[in-house]
């Protein structure tokens, strides 16, 4: 793992958007990509720069199931929102949070086989989940519907109006599918990341703890704030 400290978010951005440059330059074609509020400055300074992805596939993590792309909460808007709408991919692949479950996870599965992820980037949740991957997730897991724990649906509340409109489920790329990436980014921002930093660094590798596994991947960056580092011992 290579691990990055730098002083804030904005840096963060900076040195995810160096990666991506980096990325493409090298051939990389099919990036992986990610929601929340972590890959935003990284979005953002790559919309602001003369980078151009036209020749290139991207395909998304995860989406909630329930929601059509057209709703503001789903993953498909935020992607048009903070990326998409000013740097248009060749395709850009979303789960289809409408579509049937079985369907949906054979469809998504045949396009991940068919574009075999160059270069993902994930951020990471407060119990240290991945894409929608909860702890306890089976690391060889492949696209699955997923129900989402309490923590994560109370965390995503504050984009609902109320709790109750939070979807219960969604559609997410396995473990076993994010390690397929040949090179993998995790982003993680703030004192309450830093926890599940230090454990997905310094701990064990544990199915308790999803973003472990990343330790056994050959070619992992991370790229943390002070705040986000401020739990590692070394
Ligand atoms: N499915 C997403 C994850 O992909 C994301 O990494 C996590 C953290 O979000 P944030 O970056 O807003 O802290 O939230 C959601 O659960």
């Amino acid at each position: 793992m290579k691990i990055n400290i730098v002083k804030d978010s904005k840096a963060a951005g900076q040195a995810g958007y160096k990666l991506f440059k980096e990325q493409l330059d090298n051939g990389s074609h099919v990036f992986g990509l990610a929601t929340g509020s972590t890959p935003i400055t990284t979005y953002d300074a790559i919309t602001a720069s003369d980078l151009d992805f036209s020749d290139c596939i991207s395909i998304n993590l995860d989406e909630y199931a329930g929601l059509p792309g057209t709703h503001e909460q789903s993953y498909r808007y935020f992607m048009n929102q903070h990326l998409f709408s000013k740097k248009p991919f060749k395709e850009s692949f979303v789960p289809d949070g409408m579509n049937e479950a079985d369907a949906e996870i054979k469809r998504y599965e045949k396009i991940i086989e068919e574009h075999p992820v160059d270069f993902q980037i994930l951020g990471l949740g407060r119990n240290g989940h991945i894409g929608f991957n909860e702890p306890g997730t089976a690391f060889d897991s492949r696209t699955h519907k997923v129900a989402l724990t309490e923590s994560t649906i109370a965390s995503n509340a504050r984009f609902f109006d109320n709790e109750a409109d939070v979807p219960k489920f969604a559609y997410s790329m396995g473990i076993g599918t994010i390690m397929d990436a040949k090179a993998i980014l995790l982003e993680a921002y703030g004192e309450n990341k830093a926890d599940a930093v230090q454990k997905m660094i310094e701990g064990p590798v544990t199915e308790d703890l999803p973003a472990s596994i990343l330790q056994r991947h050959p070619n992992v960056t991370i790229i943390l704030d002070e705040a986000a580092a401020s739990k590692l011992k070394k």
